[in-house]
């Protein structure tokens, strides 16, 4: 099944196409939306047997393609592999009609779309995403950027892909590790916009006897199951899809999808990335939703039911004991969504909603970290 949704903001159109085999499409589309430049193909590591099959066919169709692979890890949205992502770049020639072809997971979506939004002051991107977590969420609405020492993706811009292009046949070689990472992201757009979503999410868990003990594992020769999480994934898209819709530059609406990352965040990177991205903001879930209930806006069943289903998919929520709970809250303070000195917490009120609040006293937050309970 092949689902095609578009972004459409008040800028700029695109096709997300999701679904089983679309990588073999990618000549085609590149046509049909006019893209006859050469071609600037930053893979993954990880993905360079399919880098080399993708660069054959794209040369079979007539295009000049470049090839670079970038090492794995949250090391790579770096100053250092930015300027080397340039160099190869510039000292080869790149033009203004030409496109960047980003395939990988969030880190090489992040990285080469930064390139892509900044080289020659912007070429065409095209988004490849090769994880879960890129597909539903990554590759969709054109937040790229790298890291700073002193924070996540600190340093970035808003730069659209032309395309996304989500082959889910991808996925068959994604570490288990990384794909449970990616349900968090799912999770998240259940719970921040479509109820309907965590049910599926729950309904599932429940009919294969998923839980903490036995969670979620994705048999690609189980076709019936495959048919079902294609399906999931699809919808989950749909949400990211809608929210940059309705708010490009994260004016309003799209701070919804920061849910679960003002924790995450600054876990993700006091833990010198040890922990996944999902991971972190799995634990960053539970904090919020534990802070929405003890400022009175949803019930602790919430807690629950959201706890549950992490656990089902595969993802933990204590916190691990060697981080530093002050250090938390002093990263907390230099989120980049902190207004006027306050932090914009995205808290639900029950599944399927959230609304942002900036007025969390710091003694909740304090209590919340510290009640965690710890790995
Ligand atoms: N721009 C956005 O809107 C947005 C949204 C969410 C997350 N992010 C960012 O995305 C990053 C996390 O992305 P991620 O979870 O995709 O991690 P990732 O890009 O680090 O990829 C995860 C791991 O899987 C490997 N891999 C990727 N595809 C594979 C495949 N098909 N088969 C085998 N191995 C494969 C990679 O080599 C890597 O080791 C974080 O930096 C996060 O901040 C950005
Ligand atoms: O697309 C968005 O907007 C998101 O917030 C999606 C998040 O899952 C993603 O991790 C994003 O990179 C976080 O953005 P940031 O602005 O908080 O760095
Ligand atoms: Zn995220």
């Amino acid at each position: 099944m092949t689902t095609t949704l578009t972004v459409t903001t008040s800028t700029t159109q695109y096709p997300v196409v999701t679904g089983a085999g679309v990588l073999a499409t990618l000549a085609d589309r590149l046509a049909e939306l006019g893209l006859r430049g050469a071609l600037w193909l930053v893979a993954d590591e990880h993905l360079a047997a399919v880098a080399e099959q993708t660069a054959a066919t794209l040369r079979a169709a007539d295009y000049r393609v470049h090839t670079i692979t970038v090492p794995s890890g949250e090391n790579s949205k770096s100053f250092a592999e930015l300027h080397r992502l340039y160099d190869w770049m510039i000292g080869n020639g790149i033009e203004r009609r030409d496109a960047v072809l980003a395939l990988g997971g969030g880190v090489i979506g992040d990285l080469a779309g930064f390139a892509a939004a900044t080289v020659l002051r912007g070429v065409a991107l095209v988004q490849l995403p090769s994880t879960l977590l890129a597909m539903v969420d990554a590759a969709v609405g054109g937040k790229t950027g790298i890291n700073h020492p002193l924070g996540k993706n600190l340093i970035g811009a808003f730069h659209q892909p032309r395309l996304v292009l989500a082959d889910t046949n991808l996925l068959a070689t994604l570490p288990p590790r990384e794909l449970r990472a990616g349900w968090a992201e799912v999770i998240k757009h259940g719970v921040i916009r479509d109820a309907g979503l965590f049910a599926a999410l729950a309904d599932l868990a429940a009919a294969r006897g998923w839980h903490a003990a036995n969670p979620a594992a994705w048999d690609a020769g189980d076709a019936e199951l495959t048919t079902e999480l294609t399906g999931i994934i699809a919808r989950a898209v749909a949400v990211k899809v809608e929210v940059v819709s309705i708010d490009e530059f994260e004016r309003g609406e799209r701070i919804t999808l920061n849910y679960g990352h003002t924790i995450g965040h600054a876990i993700e990177q006091l833990l010198g990335y040890r922990l996944l991205h999902g991971e972190c903001v799995a634990i960053g879930m539970d904090a919020a939703a534990r802070i929405a209930v003890a400022l009175g806006m949803c019930a602790p069943e919430l807690v629950e039911r959201q706890r549950a289903l992490l656990a089902a998919y595969g993802l933990a929520t204590a916190m691990p004991a060697d981080l530093d709970r002050e250090a938390i809250l002093a990263l907390i303070t230099r989120d980049k969504k902190v207004q006027a000195g306050k932090v914009r917490w995205v808290l639900p009120t029950a599944i399927g909603h959230v609304t942002v609040r900036s007025d969390v006293p710091i003694d909740v937050i304090e209590t919340v970290l510290s009640s965690s309970p710890a790995l």
